[in-house]
């Protein structure tokens, strides 16, 4: 049994064998592009080799401070934005489940996001809950200067350097940023601030594995040798596999057989809640890799049962253009049995003999039945269990398959010149020196009546 595996029985009626056949020898092109550095950016491919390729100095450096920040915080503020805040978000729900932070705080801190938004209500509601706590801070920005992080980090320093003063404060601030430029680097350098490096190799939405993820994820007092571990396992069983045996290679070529018969939009699904974040953190993974040029999957997600009670309606019956890829884990985290009830008057009695997982994994059984029958294909990703292994092979898993789609759409997978826009317009209306033609050009549209 693999750590994670692909079950496409939730295909049958949609793809044909021969489907596949044609699409095979695009999709060995396309990972062949990854795999061998020939792609166009090959150099932000430097995540397919992570696992057996990390620094061993650096990686000791994490455990180090993770142990300090366990020993002289209660909170641990972590400051960062897309990938530089997702890939860490969805490792502590997907290995501590969904009250890790109210859990007690005697072996690891609460940990807490922020910069993640520009929303005040937020960032003051955390403030309030850290109140007069001991705290650090861990900010992470691979440019340095995205303007959220940026702008919690001034709260969350002043918040230490008022508690602490200066000297104490700079020792409760630790960055992950470019190893040699940026204004994150710069004042890590000025302060001495404990730092680590975002390779040059790996963008943001490929950074789990590096600093980026991994000081959080070791402060939240989990085994990153094991997380490491499942990637190598993943990187082995996966790189240079070919197609048919390969589940993540057989999940971009399914997805994309789909996407060009008209199943334009892919919902990622899971029927647990701590879950969730990993479908955000696959919302940027894909979305940022294959939303280029006008074209591309469009990523959404869903909790089930939950959402069935939301979403299932047009999932049933709505238009015909999605297609679901449930995860899920085969031995869950914990288990219950439903208790006897003499009086039985809820109608439960049949299920007294069952316990809430197999419940869950037959209403998953009967969801893709009634899904697939109303003409929506289904994917499963069966993932062997919560533990730091199968995440990290969990996470090379869809990132490797992502990769790989975006090189087999005739994409660069590993820029993302979309999100400059809502930027340099933001700078211009916010008065930031330099944007004043933009901020003039932006009054002249605004200026323009529609007729
Ligand atoms: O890590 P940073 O440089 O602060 O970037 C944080 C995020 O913002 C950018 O705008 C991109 O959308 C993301 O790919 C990136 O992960």
């Amino acid at each position: 049994m693999k750590r994670v595996e692909l079950d496409t029985k939730g295909l049958k009626s949609f793809v044909q064998s021969n489907e596949l056949k044609e699409i095979a020898p695009m999709v060995q092109t396309a990972r062949d592009l990854l795999v061998h550095g020939t792609g166009v950016e090959a150099k932000m491919g430097d995540w397919v080799n992570l696992p057996d390729e990390y620094d061993p100095v650096e990686f000791d450096r994490i455990k180090d401070a993770a142990r300090d920040i366990q020993e002289n915080s209660d909170v641990l503020v972590v400051i960062g934005i897309g990938g530089s805040y997702l890939g860490a978000k969805m490792a502590l729900d997907f290995l501590h489940g969904s009250f890790f932070n109210l859990e007690g705080t005697d072996k690891h801190p609460q940990i807490f996001f922020a910069g993640n938004t520009i929303s005040p209500a937020y960032t003051a509601d955390l403030l309030r809950v850290i109140g007069d706590r001991d705290f650090s801070v861990n900010v992470i920005s691979k440019s340095g200067t995205t303007t959220e992080p940026a702008m919690a980090f001034r709260i969350f320093k002043e918040k230490l350097i008022e508690k602490y003063g200066q000297e104490e404060a700079n020792k409760r601030i630790y960055v992950t940023t470019d190893a040699k430029k940026g204004a994150l680097h710069d004042e890590a350098i000025d302060q001495g601030y404990t730092s680590f490096v975002i390779p040059d190799g790996i963008g943001g939405r490929y950074s789990v594995l590096t600093p980026v993820g991994l000081l959080p994820i070791a402060a939240s007092g989990a085994n990153i040798d094991d997380l490491m571990d499942g990637a190598h396992e993943a990187q082995v069983a996966l790189k240079d596999a070919p197609l048919y045996e390969n589940d993540s290679l057989l999940y971009a070529a399914y997805r994309n057989i789909l996407y060009r018969k008209g199943y334009t939009n892919e919902i990622l699904e899971s029927y647990e809640p701590h879950l969730r974040f990993l479908a955000e953190w696959w919302k940027q993974l894909a979305g940022e890799t294959e939303g280029k040029n006008y074209k591309g999957i469009y990523p959404s997600s869903a909790i089930f049962s939950t959402d069935l009670h939301s979403l299932g309606q047009y999932i049933q019956e709505g238009m015909r253009n999605l297609m679901e890829t449930v995860v899920e884990i085969k031995q869950p985290a914990s288990n219950l049995g439903i208790p006897a009830n003499e009086e039985n008057l809820d109608g439960l009695k049949y299920l007294e003999n069952t316990t809430m997982d197999e419940v869950n994994k037959t209403a998953r059984e009967a969801v893709v039945i009634a899904h697939t029958n109303g003409g929506v294909p289904n994917m499963l990703v069966t993932a062997e269990d919560n533990s730091e292994a199968t995440l990290g092979y969990l996470i090379y898993f869809f990132e490797f398959a992502i990769a790989v789609s975006g090189y087999l759409n005739g994409i660069n997978p590993f820029n993302q010149p979309g999100v400059e826009d809502y930027k340099q317009n933001m700078f211009a209306l916010l008065g930031k020196p330099g944007y004043e033609e933009r901020r003039k050009e932006i009054q002249e549209q605004d200026n323009e009546k529609f007729h």
